[in-house]
Parts: C-alpha cells; structure tokens; sequence
C-alpha cells in the first residue's frame, strides 16, 4: 500500500494477449511481480508479469498484466492470492477476461462472449481454492455460485456493445474451465459442446469462486481465438501463436468495450474488510 497512492475500486485480469488493457490506465504505478511477496511468476507468453495502478475514466483500478494458471504448476491458491489482494486494497469489483475457443455454432474467432456462467471442471472434482480451513473475514465456508456473474453489468456492456456499433460481434454464454495445458481432444470437445459449454479456457474459473467468496462483483469476458475442432475430418488445429494474434486484432474492440463499462459502473464502496480496517 505505501508502494503506490492509488486506492484501486476495479481490478481487472487480463487474458491471453489482453494484456493492452493495462495501457488505457492513466498515472500509472506499476510493479514487477517478483517484486511483490507472495506473488508467482507468470510463465506463459503473453502474460507480462505486472501488477498496473492507474486511473481510468474517474475510477481508480488495477490491473494484472498476466494471471497464473493451474496448469504452470501453482497451486489454487497461489493462483487466486491476488483476488484477496485486491479485496483487502478496497476492490469492489473484478473483471476478468481471457482467450477462449468457441463450441457454439455461433461464435466466432474475434467475437467476444460475456460470461453468464460457468462450469468449474476442477472445481467439480475437488480442485477448489476454497478447499481447507475457511477464513470466515473474507466469507463463508459454503458460498453460493448462482449469479456470480453480475446481471446489471452483463446488461450494460451489451448496451455498451449496441452503442460502439460491435453487438453483431457479441453474445452471451457460458465458459468452462479446463485444465490444460493441452487443448482439447475432438472427443473432450464433443462432450463439452454436449454439455451445453459454449466457450472453454485453461484459467477464470478459480479467480471468479474467490472472488465471489469475498463478495466481489464480477464482470467476465472470453475473447474467441479459436473455433475448437470437433470434427475428425476437420484438419485445422489451435496454438498459442493463434490465440495471442486474435488478442492484438481485437485489443481496440475489448479495450473500449471495458473502458466504457468501467466508466459507466456505480460503484458502492461496500467493501466491508477494507471498511473495517
Ligand atoms: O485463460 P487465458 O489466461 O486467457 O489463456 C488461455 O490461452 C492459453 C492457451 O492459448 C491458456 O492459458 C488459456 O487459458
Ligand atoms: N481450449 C482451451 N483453452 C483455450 C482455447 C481452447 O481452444 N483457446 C484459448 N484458450
């Protein structure tokens, strides 16, 4: 807290080759993060490794240039540390965002879906943040997951997206989290287009269970890098390289898109550790 005078309200997690989102904050504080303690490393291309203060449109946020995912060796835990970060520097709201493949007929590479939902794959066969003792100061020890992806922000981003001429490029839908770090098999795909996931990534999940845990409202977006092949005939097949070229193409599209929603939240400064303190 002494290292910077930002008080940050909105913090937000950049995806796969969103990193730029950090560029749009103005008077910046930034860090390393083998500069701040307990923090990993970021081990994938495309995740810088910075932790960005600034101000944006009258709101004071933070930004984590590049996430830690499961799959680089970390622990839950240490995966979402930053989240309680946030929470304890006064952060009322999380957006997050990451690259995504697309199941669903209707979205494109390039085409940005909201996040209404999402199915925790790890979660679900025990692999939680959450999992061991419960500290009661950031929440209960059996939280609800239904809505955890605020509504009213849902609804005002699509206004926003109507507004910026880019709704043809954007709809709702629901995100899985798989471990990774391969992609999925043709058969992994079938199974979860089956399922009724639209978008699958390797990261969020974790992130949004913490975040929701400690009461934060969350705001989450998948950019589509890739359509994930669910066809034996089909010979095409996904890589990093495509998912980060698909991130620079739409860097502008997401960048005024999250600029606008930061602008236009109310915030309610309802942070009840921070309040406390
Ligand atoms: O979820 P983010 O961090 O955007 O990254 C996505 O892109 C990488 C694969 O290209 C995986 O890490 C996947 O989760
Ligand atoms: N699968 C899993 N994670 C991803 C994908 C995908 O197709 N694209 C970007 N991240």
């Amino acid at each position: 807290m002494s290292q910077t005078r930002h008080r940050p309200q909105v913090a937000i997690i950049c995806g796969s080759g969103l990193g730029m989102l950090a560029d749009t904050l103005k008077c910046q504080d930034s860090f390393a993060y083998s500069d701040i303690p307990g923090f990993p490393q970021s081990t994938v291309q495309g995740h810088a490794g910075r932790l960005v203060f600034g101000e944006l449109k009258g709101k004071t946020c933070v930004c984590m240039q590049g996430r830690f995912h499961m799959y680089e060796g970390h622990s839950l835990c240490k995966t979402t540390f930053p989240v309680r970060v946030f929470k304890l520097l006064g952060v009322e709201t999380l957006i997050v965002t990451n690259a995504a493949g697309s199941l669903a007929d209707g979205l494109q590479p390039g085409d940005i879906m909201i996040i209404k939902d999402h199915v925790n794959f790890p979660g679900l066969v025990g692999l939680n943040p959450l999992s061991g003792p419960n500290d009661d100061k950031f929440g209960p020890r059996f939280p609800a997951m239904s809505g955890c992806y605020d509504k009213g922000l849902r609804c005002l981003a699509l206004d926003i997206a109507k507004q910026q001429g880019v709704a043809s490029l954007m709809q709702e839908g629901v995100y899985a989290m798989v471990g990774g770090p391969n992609f999925e098999t043709i058969a992994e795909a079938r199974l979860l287009h089956r399922l009724g996931v639209d978008a699958v990534g390797m990261s969020t999940a974790p992130e949004v269970v913490v975040a929701t845990h400690c009461g934060l409202r969350v705001f989450g977006l998948s950019l589509i890098t890739n359509k994930v092949v669910k066809s034996y005939e089909d010979s095409e097949s996904v890589n990093h390289e495509g998912v980060l070229e698909v991130g620079r193409l739409r860097s502008n599209t997401v960048q005024q898109l999250v600029t606008e929603l930061i602008s236009r939240m109310e915030i309610n400064n309802n942070n009840t550790i921070n309040n406390a303190v």
